[in-house]
């Protein structure tokens, strides 16, 4: 694990980390800010998902979050949204190959040896911090913006028990029926779409749902509201009569001042369950 940067922040630590990770085959760089409790012993912790084109600078920088968790005692990690590397693959467009990595596993040429975000943040990731960092493992968040947004809902749908609440903010909420989604699942996982269901929050929502609070933040302007399908997510939760809320927020876009605008209530909404 190599020390990138570390500042004050908060009476915490903002700190940008780089580790070797064998899961994408290629060095990782993450974001994790510490809030002064952490000196104390393990804190609890929220990571934070970012979308197309992001790297684990964007939402540390422009989310606003350290000032909310360091009230709260609680960590954030930002991983990074793809490997990255002059020897990873990659395309042209930014919805697909480097900062668009999905949180999936990769199945087929040219992606497969490094395009393995699911195991990256779901296994190798965890295991890193849980070792070097006094993290709480038996208190864990998740949130995310936009394929980050996707990210948090399907991996806490999918791994009961190690997520105690999830929120999002302007998820890809139904990937399956989307050219954000389509398009990057038929490159990453194969033409075979019952290979897709797994990492499609709308569909998951309808079979299992989460056993915990979900927090949908959706702005009414946002840019990309019908590549997004918030209504389709919204439909399952009352469905499935899910605990939780699912808020369309007048006038706000796709951009980080509507992620910093909410991020008050989603740390204090984290918070509620991680000291519960
Ligand atoms: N219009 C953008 C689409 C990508 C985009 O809006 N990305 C969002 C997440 S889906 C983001 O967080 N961008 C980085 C930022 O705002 O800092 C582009 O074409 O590059």
């Amino acid at each position: 694990m190599k020390t990138l940067a570390e500042n004050r922040a908060f009476g915490g630590v903002q700190g940008v980390y780089s580790h070797a990770a064998r899961t994408t085959g290629c060095d990782m760089t993450f974001g994790l800010f510490l809030p002064a409790e952490a000196e104390e012993g393990p804190v609890p912790v929220l990571w934070f998902l970012s979308g197309l084109t992001c790297t684990h600078e964007n939402a540390m920088v422009k989310a606003g979050a350290q000032q909310w968790a360091a009230a709260e005692g609680i960590a954030l990690v930002f991983p990074d949204t793809s490997p990255r590397g002059a020897d990873v693959a990659d395309d042209a467009a930014y919805d697909l190959g480097q900062g668009a990595g999905f949180y999936v596993n990769a199945a087929q040429a040219p992606w497969v040896p490094h395009f393995r975000m699911w195991d990256y943040v779901t296994t190798e990731l965890p295991e890193a911090l849980f070792k070097a960092f006094p993290l709480d493992e038996g208190r864990q968040a998740i949130s995310g913006h936009s394929m980050g947004g996707h990210g948090a809902l399907t991996i806490a749908m999918s791994i009961p028990g190690r997520f105690r609440s999830v929120s999002a903010f302007a998820p890809i909420a139904h990937p399956t029926a989307s050219e954000w989604g389509r398009k990057q699942f038929a490159a990453y996982l194969g033409p075979d779409e019952s290979a897709w269901a797994a990492h499609d929050a709308t569909l998951l929502m309808r079979k299992r749902g989460f056993d915990g609070p979900v927090l949908v933040d959706q702005g009414s302007s946002d840019q990309f509201l019908d590549l997004l399908r918030p209504e389709a997510l919204a439909e399952a939760m009352a469905a499935r009569r899910q605990e939780g809320a699912f808020r369309m927020q007048r006038g706000y876009d796709h951009s980080y001042f509507f992620i910093s605008t909410f991020m008050e209530e989603h740390v204090t909404f984290h918070s509620r369950a991680l000291y519960d």
